[in-house]
């Protein structure tokens, strides 16, 4: 019996990805014979497009390294139910927070909210040890109508999920599947029907509410929200649904609309989140809690088990920060036209982490150990903690300096204490509201620690990100939990607009994190962040970095074109590695798509919507932060528009997949390039030489142009699109003149 309960509760296996990795060196090999070749070729090869040349590839090597030895040693867990229901009864069993952040009402459409919310009130956990609170931003009276709504829905919905062992708990996936789902159980097909009857009340009665200017009689409840705005309000706290211990009975449910004033930054989700830490703190103070974006919904209705299969296992709770469960989206493009379900990057560059320190904390899909969130280190309480976190050598917190980090609210700083002393607290406390709208005010965090060394950080749009790399600099691991079926299924940008938007945010995001005072390098330095783990994290923040070879590379060969130079080995042996590196990048990228069950199409798409983003996204992303770090401008968190129900699009649509423009600078870097690429190749057919003396082009410069236009076939199409579908006039007219000025500036460079 005492072995039985030694049994680890989850078992870390190594995956073998051989093929890969002889492929990725295989690469690493002719990027390193390419740069040889360079460097000891000699005659008339040291011009300027060879020495540009030359730079690029040889970061383009660097990015090569870190993302080899970020792949090098994928792992995922494997979690045993079995041993955690022996070890813990279920009255013994944690309790658990559940955290959704919403911020617009009409980006995110609160049926969405609604129906995330019912699928965490449905997990197969005991509903005493759970309690859910909804951030909302957006401060909209239509998503706390949805919200109690939905409340007395979950009523039915929560035991009918019980009852019949129902898989996906959010009511819009579940009836999607018409009647495919009938159970031969005796009554079954009765419930069933009068749930769906159930749910389409609720959705109309919400999409009623959402089509009247004034969605709710300004009376009673809905009182709180006539004079608010979005940007100036006070705090509105509403427990919609409280729970005083019973287990068969639904979870608590609180809406939070914390303070907003003009005058005070906000800190976008990160902000949200530390509000909702300490409400929660406030009421449940659970010591685990798991947050999901309001377009995510629960799959797995086990997952919490699994989950504390590795927070609870005996090692596991001295090293883990938290587990971080893979984002996978429903109702996807066909052949993931804009390469945003991001299937085969996560299964290798994700895994790989895993192998690592741990998986980087993604914003949601996520289990967190609260005391982690507090700032504490592994391997020992706050005795020991590092001193820089505020945290005092050999000695408890004085009263003192606990108010200095978590700030001056007496509750929760006795929530805190009993946290980070890993001592029990009282459940079923109901509200204070009076402390919790001083918890969730806008001044609270006024000098204390919150935001820099407690809860989630500030100063990045990608607070995901920055957040989890802070848990890994103090020595932290996390784990990839990814038990079958899927834990939690999301919903991914609908077009290319919100993809791109989404690109741009991560990128500017990740990069501003490499230039704080968090970058991975200090945190290997300076703290516990391993070796090969910041080697990743370098990877993962230089994202908008890479923006800037990969556009002088593809501008390189229009350049020789145009000049009628060279940058490539053209007549000798040599042309044979860059030939290979292309056809073995390829392969070993095809080859890992078809691995993940990908279709070729899907590989294509990726492929070129890898070049678009990094091209278009990415390089705004890079100049946000310069302007940023100028001082001129700030970045904003820009909210991805959420498809209000599955796109029910019959497939005869001719327009799936298309590329559609607007008048955003996103694309007028991609329109340029694709000018100048046009103009070099129409320059080659006709044999019109500006230059007549060059040292000549060959077939490589040209293949590699082509192969740029084809990777911005999309654009090509815009040009000539209609409406939405073509790039505007003025992105067009903006893009010529840049086209012009290229074109004026190489020819200006060589003389004749
Ligand atoms: O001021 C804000 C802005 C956003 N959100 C919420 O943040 C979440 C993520 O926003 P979304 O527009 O869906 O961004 P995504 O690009 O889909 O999000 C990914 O990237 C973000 C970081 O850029 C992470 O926070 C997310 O967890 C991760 O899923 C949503 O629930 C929003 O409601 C807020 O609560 N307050
Ligand atoms: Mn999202």
């Amino acid at each position: 019996m005492v072995k039985q309960n030694s049994l680890p509760l989850y078992e870390k296996i190594w995956i073998k990805h051989t093929f890969s990795r002889v492929m990725d060196s295989f690469i690493l090999l002719l990027l390193l014979l390419l740069l040889g070749y360079r460097v000891s070729s000699h005659g008339n090869h040291h011009t300027f497009p060879w020495f540009l040349a030359f730079l690029c590839e040889s970061w383009f090597t660097i990015t090569w390294i870190t993302t080899m030895t970020t792949k090098w040693t994928p792992a995922r867990t494997n979690t045993f139910l079995d041993r955690l229901s022996r070890r813990i009864s279920e009255v013994k069993l944690p309790a658990l927070d559940l955290f959704v952040t919403t911020a617009d009402p009409v980006l995110e459409p609160p049926i969405i909210t609604v129906n995330t919310v019912l699928s965490l009130l449905a997990l197969d956990y005991p509903s005493n040890k759970l309690a859910c609170y909804v951030s909302d931003d957006g401060c909209s009276r239509l998503t706390f109508y949805a919200l109690q709504e939905a409340t007395k829905f979950a009523e039915f919905w929560v035991p009918f999920c019980k009852k019949y062992n129902v898989q996906c708990r959010a009511p819009f996936r579940y009836f999607c599947d018409e009647a495919a789902d009938y159970k031969d159980l005796p009554g079954f097909k009765h419930d069933w029907l009068k749930m769906k009857e159930g749910y389409e009340q609720l959705s109309s009665r919400i999409e009623n509410a959402a089509e009247k200017s004034v969605p709710c009689q300004l009376m009673g409840e809905f009182d709180v929200f006539s004079q608010t705005e979005v940007k100036d309000h006070p705090t509105i706290i509403k427990v919609i649904r409280e729970n005083k211990g019973l287990s068969d009975t639904m979870p608590r449910i609180v809406y939070v609309s914390r303070e907003k004033s003009s005058k005070h930054s906000h800190h976008h989700k990160a902000g949200a989140m530390n509000v909702l830490t300490r409400i929660s703190g406030l009421m449940t103070n659970a010591p685990f809690i798991l947050n999901l974006d309001c377009d995510m919904y629960v799959n797995n209705p086990k997952i919490v088990l699994h989950a504390l299969c590795i927070l609870l296992d005996s090692k596991g709770e001295k090293e883990v920060a938290f587990a971080q469960c893979p984002q996978r989206f429903y109702d996807a493009v066909k052949d993931d036209a804009y390469g945003n379900q991001l299937v085969a990057l996560p299964m290798y560059i994700g895994g790989g982490f895993a192998g690592l320190q741990g998986i980087i904390y993604a914003g949601t899909n996520c289990f967190h150990r609260r005391k982690v969130i507090y700032g504490l280190s592994p391997n020992q309480d706050i005795q020991n903690a590092n001193k820089d976190h505020g945290f005092t050598k050999g000695t408890l917190l004085s009263e003192k300096e606990t108010v200095q980090i978590f700030g001056t609210s007496k509750g929760f700083v006795a929530s805190a204490t009993h946290i980070l002393k890993g001592t029990t607290f009282d459940l079923y406390k109901s509200l204070d509201l009076e402390d919790a709208a001083k918890v969730a005010s806008c001044d609270y965090e006024y000098n204390t620690a919150w935001g820099k060394q407690v809860g989630w950080l500030y100063g990045s749009t990608s607070e995901d990100v920055l957040t989890g790399l802070k848990f890994h600099t103090k020595g932290w691991r996390s784990e990839l939990c990814s038990p079958d079926p899927i834990a939690f299924m999301g919903c991914s940008p609908q077009d290319n607009l919100g993809q791109m938007a989404q690109h741009k945010r991560w990128s500017s995001g990740l990069f501003d994190i490499f230039l704080s005072k968090h970058c991975p390098i200090f945190g290997t330095l300076f703290g516990k962040l391993q070796f090969r783990e910041c080697l990743a994290y370098i990877w993962i923040t230089n994202w908008a970095l890479r923006s800037l070879p990969e556009i002088c590379y593809a501008l390189l060969p229009a350049y020789c074109i145009i000049t009628n130079s060279s940058f490539l080995p053209n007549k000798e042996l040599g042309m044979w590695i860059p030939a290979t590196l292309f056809a073995v990048y390829n392969i070993s990228t095809l080859s890992e798509h078809i691995k993940s069950g990908l279709s070729f199409r899907t590989w294509w798409n990726n492929q070129r919507m890898g070049r678009i983003t990094t091209m278009n996204s990415c390089f705004l992303g890079f100049l946000a932060i310069i302007l940023k770090q100028l001082r001129i401008s700030d970045t904003v968190f820009e909210i991805t528009k959420k498809e209000q129900l599955p796109s029910n699009d019959d497939g005869s649509n001719e327009n799936v997949g298309r590329f559609i423009f607007n008048e955003s600078l996103i694309f007028l870097p991609g329109t340029t390039i694709l000018f100048v690429q046009l103009t070099a190749l129409f320059m080659s057919c006709l044999g019109w030489k500006l230059i007549k003396n060059g040292e000549g082009f060959g077939v490589g410069e040209v293949f590699c142009s082509a192969y740029v236009v084809l990777c911005y076939l999309p654009f090509l199409k815009g040009l000539f699109g209609k409406g939405k579908y073509g790039i505007p006039f003025s992105t067009i007219w903006k893009s010529m003149v840049l086209a012009f000025l290229f074109v004026h500036i190489c020819s200006g460079t060589v003389s004749n």
